[in-house]
């Protein structure tokens, strides 16, 4: 394995400690008996509630884990690896990069999410991504609420030696997509990155301002926005779910980002989020640097969860 893949491979697992030591914990000495009681089944599957998998998870990986248990006599690694295949099995079908194939260019994605879920940052590293891949990327500014996150998003194009379509401070969020659009369509770019406002607190406004957005990207090209990015930070636990579901109300969100998995992370909420609302997820970030955005990859994350070996 190559080094940079270590690292963050080595900032996820480290992330995830919490959540799977918890559950590791929970795991051992329950499976060093050679069978699993009912009551043994009882603890495991509150121990993956407590992780934030979500009851309907933690019931199926309890029915799994019932229906082999007389089989296999299971030893602790048994157990952990049915677990990390179940888990496996629910994120995969959802494991879905951000393919860039909108004709006519540019394709347009929004990224919504709350303020300080890492949305600038995610921005930052997806632009990254497919610069990588050797799109021409451009940034939007349509956080016009705050000038704080427009000067934060022209210091990341900086860097990545890209440019960013801004307007004033309390500007019209929508005519800056629009001159971004036309820019970037005059310029050939491949993809603009949208940044927008995360005034949760405000849903009536949010709407209002996403839809006039969509409205204004409509009458240049009708395709547009042709992504939807919800930014989730995976240290709010349950919080993520129900911003998951306030953001379906206001947009019509096609896709997740999780960052902060490298932190105390939760990352049982992905689980949870990818069992209950089935949105694809594009990728996770392990980080506060430019290569801190990796895609999706359900088996880690599953290994990770549960405490399997990096
Ligand atoms: N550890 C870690 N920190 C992250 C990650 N993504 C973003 N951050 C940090 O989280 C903080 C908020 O990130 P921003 O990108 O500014 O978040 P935002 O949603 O744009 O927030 P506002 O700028 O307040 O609108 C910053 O300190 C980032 O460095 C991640 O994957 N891991």
């Amino acid at each position: 394995m190559n080094e940079e893949k270590k690292g963050w491979r080595d900032k996820l697992f480290g992330g995830l400690r919490k959540t799977s030591g918890k559950l590791t914990e929970n795991l051992t000495g329950l499976v060093t008996k050679a069978k699993l009681d009912s009551a043994d089944l009882d603890e495991i599957e509150e121990a993956l509630i407590v992780s934030d998998l979500g009851p309907a998870t933690a019931s199926q990986i309890r029915e799994k884990l019932a229906s082999e248990r007389f089989e296999k006599g299971l030893d602790e690694e048994g157990v952990r690896l049915i677990v990390e295949d179940e888990i496996a099995n629910i994120l995969s079908p959802v494991a879905k990069p951000i393919e860039i194939d909108a004709f006519p260019r540019p394709q347009v994605i929004l990224v919504i999410g709350v303020n300080g879920s890492g949305k600038t940052t995610t921005i930052a590293k997806l632009a990254h991504l497919f610069l990588e891949q050797d799109y021409g990327v451009m940034l939007a500014a349509g956080d016009t609420f705050r000038a704080a996150a427009i000067g934060q998003l022209q210091v990341w194009a900086e860097r990545l030696g890209i440019k960013t379509v801004s307007g004033p401070e309390g500007g019209d969020a929508a005519g800056v997509v629009f001159d971004a659009v036309k820019q970037a369509t005059a310029e050939g770019i491949d993809v603009l990155i949208v940044d927008t406002a995360g005034r949760l607190q405000n849903k009536r406004e949010l709407m209002d301002e996403l839809a006039k957005i969509r409205r204004v990207l409509g009458r240049l090209n009708p395709e547009a926005p042709h992504d939807v990015v919800l930014v989730l930070d995976a240290t709010t636990g349950q919080n993520a779910l129900s911003q998951i579901e306030v953001f379906k109300e206001v947009a019509d969100v096609t896709g997740i980002v999780m960052t902060k998995l490298d932190g105390s992370a939760r990352g049982g909420i992905l689980v949870a989020a990818a069992k209950q609302f089935g949105l694809p997820i594009h990728a996770i970030g392990v980080g506060e640097t430019i290569d801190d955005l990796r895609p999706f990859d359900p088996r880690d994350l599953a290994r990770a969860i549960t405490g399997g070996a990096a």
